[in-house]
């Protein structure tokens, strides 16, 4: 549990140091207030970044060159401290003091899974935020396995692709079983990991939509074994050779939803792909709960603007047991005040102020 949160500089954020000592928060506010922005916060102060950008810069206040975030975390009767600071492009991390070198430490300790209305983009947009999404839940699934693999292969596709620029053969030659052993290596995990998703996926989507969808995992290598990844890979060379880069491996699967034998994703309605979206999401945390044994905070931004009341139900009977939820809505609402523990906060103009509970 995120017990208190102490920021400086962060976006539009006043300077602050808030006690979030209930199971539930309810941050109420009008457009722009600062509502995402504080949520944004609580999954730095778990992850140690952003859930929307990827570069730190942008979190520093407008006219400001730094900002810096402290959480304190509750896990049992432990407490830990996650210090964040940032200033000149640097980002230092901090757990209990101890400069963090490996931001997976927080993966680990503190998950967390941000719901927002951004998540309809995991089914109609670029492969590559579906790659992301499912490498975050392998990461959670299967800890080091997953993590340390996938590294290793970014830094030899980098290399790799480094080499096709500057003509070095004997590289390419030379890592090509490694290559492919890492290939192969992803790829087994990442069949696996689909099969556990989509055996909760699909019932919980059927029972929403009334539609049977599953996602379907294509691999960029179709060969089942690395002798044949590695003929067909040879078999390629001359291609790669002209376009001076790696065309084939996991960095380009893809994953793509279907109905029967038909790619749906950009037949879904608006709701739908949003619902279908929230399902996705609900899935990676109750794989979270089941494999890593920790209960996750859950991040809830502007979840129930677009749902009915029925819709709602649904959408709370299928969260697992969570250490803690922050959610964002423009008012407080008579169901929000039977959460058990709640405790609600104004936000106004980046500034945040109690309210009851
Ligand atoms: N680095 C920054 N420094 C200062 N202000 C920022 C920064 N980044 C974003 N903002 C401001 O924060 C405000 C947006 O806050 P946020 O996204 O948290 O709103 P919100 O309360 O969630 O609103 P909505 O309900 O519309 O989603 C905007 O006015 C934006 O200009």
């Amino acid at each position: 549990m995120l017990e208190e949160i102490y920021l400086y500089q962060f976006r539009n954020l006043a300077t602050m140091c808030l006690a979030l000592d209930a199971k539930h928060i309810i941050l109420v506010g009008q457009n722009g207030a600062g509502k995402s922005n504080f949520l944004e916060a609580i999954y730095y102060a778990c992850l140690g970044s952003s859930f929307r950008e990827r570069q730190d810069e942008q979190i520093v206040h407008f006219e400001k060159h730094q900002f810096a975030l402290k959480g304190i975390h509750r896990i049992d009767k432990y407490f830990d401290t996650v210090n964040i600071q940032y200033q000149e492009k640097r980002k230092e991390i901090f757990l209990n003091k101890v400069i963090l070198r490996d931001r997976k430490e927080l993966l680990m300790r503190y998950p967390c899974v941000i719901f927002g209305y951004h998540d309809s983009a995991l089914i109609h947009g670029e492969p590559s935020l579906r790659r992301q999404f499912f490498d975050q839940m392998a990461s959670l699934v299967y800890g080091d396995s997953y993590i340390l693999s996938l590294r290793a292969y970014q830094h030899l596709l980098k290399q790799r692709n480094l080499a096709f620029k500057n003509e070095q053969s004997a590289f390419i030659a030379s890592s090509d079983g490694m290559f492919v052993q890492l290939n192969a290596d992803l790829m087994l995990l990442r069949r696996g990991l689909l099969s556990q998703f989509n055996a909760k996926f699909t019932p919980l989507v059927h029972a929403l939509l009334d539609k049977t969808l599953e996602f379907s995992y294509k691999a960029s290598f179709k060969e089942r074994n690395t002798e044949e990844m590695l003929v067909y890979l040879q078999g390629k060379r001359a291609y790669e050779w002209s376009k001076k880069s790696v065309l084939f491996g996991v960095h380009r699967d893809r994953y793509l939803l279907m109905e029967g034998e038909r790619e749906i994703a950009s037949y879904l309605s608006v709701g739908e792909r949003r619902m279908v979206s929230l399902v996705m999401k609900q899935v990676l945390a109750q794989l979270i709960v089941e494999h890593r044994g920790r209960k996750p905070i859950i991040l809830l931004d502007d979840v129930f603007v677009e749902l009915d009341n029925a819709h709602r139900e649904r959408f709370w009977q299928m969260l697992p047991d969570y250490e803690q939820l922050f959610m964002s809505a423009f008012s407080l609402e008579p169901w929000m005040k039977e959460l058990p523990s709640y405790k609600s906060y104004r936000v106004v103009g980046g500034e945040i102020e109690w309210m009851d509970g």
